[in-house]
């Protein structure tokens, strides 16, 4: 896409944005593995550990989106979102769902939550997400969210190809990713509503395809960081240390 354009209509922008899959982490050599049932234990508990940081920090992102919308009706329906994550007060919510998913591979809740396994390099990654949402405007930031488009997809080749690789996990652990299922298809289509009114010109539809990528690069560099750390054991400081030095979070 470089040069002079025509602008896209609303059904090849969404195709191109739909093409975009092509680089979803959902081909990244680590998930691959997962769903071969390749992995060891300590790969999948290592992958849950520091999923388990993205998880808590996307509804802190769109309270952020919500923050930076002056449109009421968009923030009724943005909040839906982190309902799913933090619970409505009657159902346990996303967040819960994954500690028991954590539980469920064999995990103890504290160290999920103490982040005691969260690699930096995961942490950079997760962080450049929630900061670009706080920074950016709420159509941009609702753009990055897209790559939920190729989520449900995602989440079923999980719960296609776990039970039966892995049937020491218990079967409790794959609430998650059932609920998800209905979720990302609702959120995706109020997600791309926003993107396609508001991304109208070719410049800014090169723009929505870049931030598409950004958020792309976020997904398959935090399985890079799980790959150093659990697939060729060398997580930071190999060379000096086995001791679990890197910092925790400035912001816990
Ligand atoms: O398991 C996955 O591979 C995966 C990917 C993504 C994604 O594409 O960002 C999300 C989720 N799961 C997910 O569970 C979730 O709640 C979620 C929210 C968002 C977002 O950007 O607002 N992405 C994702």
């Amino acid at each position: 896409m470089s040069g002079h354009h025509a602008v896209l209509d609303r059904a090849a922008f969404e195709q191109a944005l739909r093409a975009k899959g092509q680089y979803y982490h959902i081909h990244h050599p680590y998930h691959r593995a997962m769903y071969a049932g390749e992995c060891t234990r300590e790969q999948i508990q290592g992958w849950v550990a520091n999923r388990y940081y993205y998880q808590v920090n996307i509804p802190r992102k769109d309270a952020a989106i919500m923050a930076n919308c002056p449109d009421a009706d968009v923030r009724r329906l943005w909040l839906q979102r982190v309902l799913d994550h933090d619970g409505d007060g009657r159902e346990p919510g996303g967040i819960e769902a994954w500690l028991s998913l954590a539980e469920a591979v064999g995990l103890g809740r504290e160290e999920v939550i103490d982040q005691r396994h969260v690699l930096p390099g995961v942490r950079f990654a997760v962080d450049a997400y929630y900061n670009f949402a706080r920074r950016a405007s709420w159509q941009e930031a609702a753009c990055s969210s897209l790559t939920e488009l190729f989520a449900p997809e995602i989440h079923q080749s999980r719960l296609d190809s776990w039970p039966q690789h892995y049937p020491w996990i218990d079967d409790s652990g794959y609430r998650y990713f059932r609920k998800r299922l209905g979720e990302a298809r609702r959120d995706v289509e109020h997600g791309l509503t926003i993107t396609l009114d508001h991304f109208n010109t070719p410049a800014l539809q090169t723009r929505a395809l870049e931030i598409l990528q950004f958020k792309l690069d976020i997904l398959w560099t935090i399985l890079d960081a799980l790959t150093m750390a659990y697939v060729h054991h060398t997580p930071p400081f190999h060379t000096v240390t086995d001791a679990r030095v890197w910092h925790r979070g400035l912001n816990v």
